[in-house]
């Protein structure tokens, strides 16, 4: 087992890091959570008292990632990952107030199949733009990628994350670099508090990395993947222009199918998913991201006030709008906020996010002008995707103000 070089726990041993929280599925006591907040407090308070950017660092570079430090035999979480308490107050009323499991699958699941049929087509259009509308977010059944495929990808992941620790620090980096990296927490120097999340980066496209840049483990997998995911992509894109009444091939005119980035995340059993998040909330700054999720769940998505659970379906792959898809759209389509909650469960979760980005970057993007009229003026000012993605790294996972930032 490797030594870990900087300080691991919190100095408070409360008991209830030991508690086994099943799958997010129990709801937490109001007085317990009042525990939680409050030691979070105190935390907060000696937090005055340390170096914060030192122990990021100092994890950093022991490149052992969240999977590291459990693998190391920690039983309480190290101070940086600590959320301030309006993040865990807001996590807390959340998930006492879970809706009863009847009314709590809101995200829509559409079946895709058949969209050759022009009456079935037009259906399905109509459920995903009234899903783009209303939730940025839907699944998507019966879409063609053969089920072995999407076992296979979650579990070559699963491999590489569960490889040694001195394995994968081979990968670890922050640059892309020769277009894969394995990092813990991409916003890790510009957040307030670290997630409890590791991430294997690669780009797919326009081409993949050589192939023997690809970890081995999961390299015939990933491969397999990057064309169904871009075929599906490309069937999204169409039926996402149709949902606007545009052409279907304008995403695809406009390069959207072309600069792919993948981020497979893996969230490791956490003794104290109440003192932090799996991934903050935030919004994808594509144009649409296509994820595969195992069964393990947590992922919630922003709707009114409120959180609503994309429960795991059997063989669906969720889809969500992205930002420039949001802006592309002149506000019909919603690009969501977005989180996933710590996960309490012994089972790790893993996900796999491909990005659709524009190959084309100095082209100028704002709001289609199908889409502008009187009745309906553009909500947004046109820019530059260079420009976009420069303001994109600028700020952490902190939800809406990239799009707010190009409003009128
Ligand atoms: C690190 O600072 C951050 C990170 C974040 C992270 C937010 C998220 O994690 S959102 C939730 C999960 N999303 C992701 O993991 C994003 C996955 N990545 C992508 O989809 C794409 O990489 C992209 C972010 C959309 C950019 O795609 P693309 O345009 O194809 O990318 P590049 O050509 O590689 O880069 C464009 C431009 O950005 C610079 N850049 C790339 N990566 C980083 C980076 N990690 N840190 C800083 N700058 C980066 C790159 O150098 C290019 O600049 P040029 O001048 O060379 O054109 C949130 C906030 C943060 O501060
Ligand atoms: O893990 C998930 O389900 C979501 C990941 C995500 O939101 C992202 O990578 O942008
Ligand atoms: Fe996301």
């Amino acid at each position: 087992m490797l030594s870990v070089q900087f300080p691991l726990c919190i100095g408070n041993t409360r008991s209830h890091h030991k508690e086994y929280y099943s799958c997010h599925s129990k709801t937490v006591s109001q007085k317990r959570n009042k525990k939680i907040i409050m030691a979070a407090m105190i935390n907060d308070t000696a937090n005055q008292e340390y170096d914060r950017s030192k122990e990021v660092k100092q994890f950093d570079d022991s490149k052992i990632g969240v999977k590291g430090l459990i693998d190391s035999g920690i039983t309480s979480i190290p101070r940086i990952f600590i959320h301030p308490p309006e993040t865990l107050s807001d996590l807390k009323s959340k998930r006492s107030t879970r809706l009863p499991d009847s009314e709590s699958n809101l995200i829509p699941t559409i079946d895709i199949s058949g969209l050759e049929d022009s009456n079935r087509r037009s259906a399905v259009v109509d459920k995903v733009g009234r899903a783009c509308r209303e939730f940025g977010f839907f699944q998507v059944v019966n879409h063609g990628v053969p089920l072995e495929v999407l076992d296979r990808t979650i579990g070559a992941i699963k491999g590489f994350h569960e490889l040694s620790t001195e394995e994968k620090m081979r990968w670890y980096r922050r640059e892309m670099g020769s277009g894969v990296s394995f990092l813990s927490n991409v916003d890790l120097f510009h957040s307030k508090a670290a997630s409890w999340r590791d991430t294997l980066q690669m780009t797919l496209g326009p081409n993949l990395p050589e192939l023997e840049e690809i970890p081995e483990i999961c390299r015939n997998e990933l491969v397999v993947w990057n064309q169904c995911a871009k075929q599906l992509g490309e069937q999204l894109m169409e039926l996402l222009c149709e949902g606007l009444g545009l052409n279907a091939g304008k995403l695809k005119d406009l390069t959207f199918l072309d600069a792919r980035t993948m981020a497979a995340h893996y969230y490791p059993y956490c003794p104290q998913p109440d003192l932090t998040v799996g991934i903050t909330s935030h919004t994808d700054p594509g144009v649409l991201t296509v994820l595969l999720q195992d069964q393990i769940g947590g992922l919630q998505v922003k709707h009114g006030e409120g959180w609503v659970d994309v429960k795991p379906v059997p063989g669906a792959i969720v889809i969500n709008v992205g930002d420039i898809m949001q802006i592309l759209s002149n506000d019909e389509y919603k690009s969501s906020e977005h989180r996933v909650l710590a996960n309490g469960c012994h089972d790790p979760r893993i996900s796999i996010a491909i990005f659709f980005n524009p190959l084309k970057r100095d082209s100028l993007f704002g709001p289609f002008p199908e889409l502008i009229s009187p009745e309906k003026p553009a909500v947004y000012r046109e820019f530059i995707y260079t420009d976009y993605i420069k303001r994109f790294f600028t700020k952490e996972l902190d939800g809406k103000s990239l799009t707010n930032y190009y409003k009128l």
